[in-house]
């Protein structure tokens, strides 16, 4: 029998706390803030893996170091599997090349290479890669279609760049952001396998870099609005992989269980959180964690 050329993919829980450093951490201390999450101090680690994906996406030059941590870090506690997705965290990257392997791509990093290390998840079309690098929905589904090709799971951005008139009717606001999200899902969708597993992280523009987070009012009918585009293309082209939607955009601690929005709390909605700055702190992420699992009870 033909052995099949379809890759394999890890597992993708039902929750999901994702944290990206972008580019404000030296490879230093982004070493040092991986030991503290790992630290049992902190509170964080273990967590349920079957159930929650805890995932770190560093800049390139700590994701070597990084790895090698997480490989000895889970050598010296596990006597049963060193493999990465049985890493406490899942290593993530900011981007990857349109190519899935080796050559003369001067500058670019391959998913093969990332593959090497122990990565699971590469994170395409952020906004500021959109606004700084002229990223295109064709550039991201190039990428992330070479990613899912390589077995990785591509966690891709989505959002709309202007926040909503919220005088007017809400269905008017979410039918404006989704005139945008629309062809974000729709190219990505069509450009990786059927089967293959995809994270969207719906970061409205307007909310990144913020003082607060969208609200949970206008966010859970996006993201219901986000599952519905899915689900029709999931019907009718036959996709068959796991998607999850988390939310990013100033989500820190609180906006999870809704303790700092009066109750409204946007794990309702989504299927998890991607911190930025608010998971510069250690005991910003076990607030977030703490939230998750709680929920989760
Ligand atoms: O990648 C993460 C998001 O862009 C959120 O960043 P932020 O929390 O600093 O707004």
């Amino acid at each position: 029998m033909a052995a099949s050329n379809q890759p394999t993919y890890p597992h993708l829980p039902p929750k999901l706390i994702l944290m990206s450093t972008k580019a404000y951490f030296s490879p230093a201390h982004t070493i040092n803030y991986l030991k503290s999450l790992l630290d049992p101090s902190s509170g964080i680690i273990p967590l349920p893996t079957s159930d929650i994906l805890f995932g770190l996406i560093p800049d390139f030059l700590s994701i070597h170091p990084c790895a090698a941590i997480l490989s000895e870090h889970s050598q010296s506690t596990s006597t049963s599997s060193k493999h990465p997705q049985q890493w406490p965290l899942h290593l993530g990257a900011q981007d990857s090349f349109w190519e899935p392997t080796y050559g003369a791509y001067t500058g670019c990093t391959v998913p093969a290479a990332l593959k090497t290390l122990g990565i699971t998840i590469v994170e395409f079309g952020h906004a500021e890669r959109r606004r700084l690098l002229s990223e295109t929905d064709e550039t991201t589904a190039k990428k992330a279609a070479a990613a899912s090709q390589t077995g990785l799971i591509p966690l891709v951005c989505i959002g709309e760049l202007n926040a909503p008139d919220l005088q007017g009717p809400m269905s008017m606001a979410v039918g404006n952001a989704m005139s945008q999200l629309t062809p974000q899902i729709t190219s990505l969708l069509s450009a990786i396998p059927l089967h293959a597993p995809v994270i969207f992280a719906y970061e409205p523009v307007w909310a990144i870099g913020a003082a607060e987070p969208a609200g949970v009012e206008f966010v859970g009918p996006v993201v219901q609005a986000i599952r519905q585009v899915v689900g029709k293309f999931e019907k009718t082209r036959g996709r068959t992989g796991v998607t999850r939607v988390v939310y990013g955009g100033s989500a820190g601690p609180g906006l999870w269980s809704g303790r700092t929005n009066g109750g409204m709390g946007l794990g309702e909605w989504v299927d998890g959180m991607f911190l930025g700055r608010f998971a510069h702190r250690i005991e910003g992420v076990k607030d977030v964690v703490d939230e998750v699992v709680g929920s989760m009870a």
